[in-house]
């Protein structure tokens, strides 16, 4: 992923100010940055949710977004969101997500609705649904929001693993929990992003 010379305002609230970012496969990056930073807009920006005022994203394969709330319909079954998305995705069957369901351990609730759902477990299966068409490209806005420190511990895990297998994953969050599972570390400061060291906290 390459991301060049990005700008961003809201009316007269600049919040980007030439964002240059480079994310190759089989890396594993980090954003932090304060509450308004400006992160979930960069995010946005980077899925094509949202059109810069100026700059170029340009990502190769496909991607998947997870969003910082999950969109989900509390009507429909757990089960129901993955077979909506398989078509939206064109997928033949729905083993990947399954198998994402058993590393995050939530297959048990296939058949629950999404209203009834602990905050932590529709987490999971936002995540889900964000990685279930084994995306290039891994867009995460704080993707660990509401997990217990198993599944949390379990994140990393599966993020490390879709790096080990040539994907490039972008984590976003507040907290600089963890770097050193990161390869790469930005803070995103003043609308722009420095290079952060990876250390271990
Ligand atoms: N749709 C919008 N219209 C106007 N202003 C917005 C909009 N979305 C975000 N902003 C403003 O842009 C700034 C950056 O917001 P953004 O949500 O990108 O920050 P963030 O770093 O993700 O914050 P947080 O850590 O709290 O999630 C904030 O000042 C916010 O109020």
């Amino acid at each position: 992923m390459e991301v060049r010379d990005v700008h961003h305002a809201y009316r007269r609230r600049v919040v980007l100010r030439g964002v240059e970012l480079d994310l190759g496969a089989g890396m594993l990056g980090g954003i932090v940055g304060e509450n308004g930073a400006g992160k979930t807009t960069l995010l946005r920006i980077l899925a094509g949710e949202l059109r810069p005022d100026r700059g170029v994203v340009r990502h190769q394969g496909r991607f998947g977004y997870c969003p910082q709330t999950a969109v989900l319909n509390d009507a429909l079954t757990v089960r129901q969101h993955l077979e909506f998305f398989r078509v939206a995705f064109a997928l033949p069957d729905l083993r990947h997500a399954e198998e994402i369901m058993e590393i995050l351990r939530f297959s048990e609730y296939a058949d629950a609705r999404a209203g009834v759902l602990s905050g932590g477990t529709r987490q999971k299966l936002n995540l889900t649904l964000a990685l279930m068409h084994d995306p290039q490209v891994l867009l995460l806005d704080e993707p660990y929001q509401g997990f217990d420190w198993d599944t949390y511990q379990r994140f990393w895990d599966l993020a490390a693993h879709l790096r080990d297998a040539g994907r490039s994953v972008l984590v976003v969050s507040h907290l600089a929990y963890d770097t050193e599972r990161l390869d790469l570390l930005w803070r995103l400061d003043a609308g722009t992003l420095h290079a952060d060291a990876v250390t271990s906290a």
